[in-house]
């Protein structure tokens, strides 16, 4: 049983039965080997930043003077983002996550140019975030210009750029905001409490599945998040576009592709899921994650100053006039 990316197929559906009979439902020792043998493929590669670019890792001082406890207050939010995350734990199922990835793989969406995106969703008022009132391309300035200003790597910026472009999805295929923005989590195994509001789980016709509810449902220990179904939405859409069609490495594909679950990177749980790759990955995360959400309280940036710096930095990593399939 190999342990490949099993959720990067188009073939899904088949894939899962197999991984449940394959991995979930055999037992511990083929998995214990399994991770054996990751652990020896991945020393040779644990992500592709450069060595020169390991400061990312260090403790920033935007981080470090920030008042936290302005952020992320949910018992204080608004009925918008408690109905939003209602109806969001009660639709997140295996089966729509299944069916969400064959019908992304199934076609383009649009071609639009990095920059043409980040215009086009500036329209898009994000129901799920208590914290900010700005528009998504200020977001994404902010985001990024608090990187450059910390003097982390251009691909940093880049990624501080477009980590929210995923919610593009919202006019594309989307069924509502619950399948495109918020906090994300696994599907296919019990929901854990440090989820936000982990009370409304309980109508989510996954909550009781004999095999779902359990700890570990359809996964094995050890098997590496790029083997688990985060809920789907705009960080694991945007991360299989760039994946395909950037340079970005892979420090950044993980900072865009998990900057949203907060219950691994800030709650500390699902640890039993990562393989020796997703601790370095972890690492990455957590470096990008006070930009983007603490950078909210910043000055509201001037699009037109910026826009230039940034073209060409999108130029390095990306094309700046490169037509995206979205
Ligand atoms: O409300 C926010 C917003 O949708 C962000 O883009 C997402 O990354 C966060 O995790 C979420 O809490
Ligand atoms: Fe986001
Ligand atoms: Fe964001």
């Amino acid at each position: 049983m190999a342990p490949g990316a099993i959720f990067e197929t188009p073939n899904i559906a088949e894939d899962i039965t197999n991984h449940r009979d394959g991995l979930a439902l055999e037992a511990t020792s083929d998995a214990i080997d399994d991770v054996n043998v990751l652990k020896a493929a991945l020393k040779a590669k644990n992500g592709t930043a450069t060595s020169e670019e390991k400061d990312i890792y260090a403790q920033s001082t935007f981080d470090a003077e920030k008042d936290k406890t302005q952020f992320r207050q949910y018992e204080e939010a608004c009925d918008r983002v408690k109905n939003f995350y209602r109806e969001q734990h009660e639709k997140q199922t295996v089966a729509y996550n299944l069916q969400a990835r064959n019908a992304f793989h199934a076609k383009t969406r649009a071609e639009l140019t990095i920059w043409q995106a980040m215009e086009k969703l500036n329209t898009l008022i994000d129901e799920s975030d208590p914290d900010t009132s700005l528009s998504q391309i200020e977001h994404l300035l902010q985001s990024a210009e608090a990187i450059r200003r910390d003097g982390k790597p251009r691909w940093m910026q880049l990624t501080g750029l477009i980590h929210d472009l995923g919610k593009l999805l919202f006019f594309f295929d989307a069924q509502g905001q619950w399948d495109v923005v918020g906090d994300t989590f696994p599907v296919g195994c019990a929901f854990s409490p440090k989820i936000i509001y982990p009370d409304t789980f309980q109508q989510n016709p996954d909550f009781d599945n004999v095999v779902y509810s359990t700890e570990h449902g359809i996964y094995t220990p050890g098997c590496g998040l790029d083997n688990v179904m985060l809920s789907w939405g705009h960080d694991e859409y945007l991360y299989h576009i760039m994946k395909e069609q950037s340079t970005i490495p892979d420090e950044g594909l993980a900072m865009i592709r998990y900057h949203s679950f907060y219950p691994w990177h800030t709650g500390n749980v699902y640890r039993w899921m990562m393989n020796e790759k997703d601790v370095k990955m972890l690492e990455a995360v957590r470096a990008f994650n006070p930009y983007d959400l603490y950078s909210k309280s910043d000055d509201v940036p001037k699009v037109e100053d910026l826009k230039e710096y940034y073209l060409d930095i999108i130029d390095e990593f990306i094309g700046r006039d490169k037509k995206i399939r979205w």
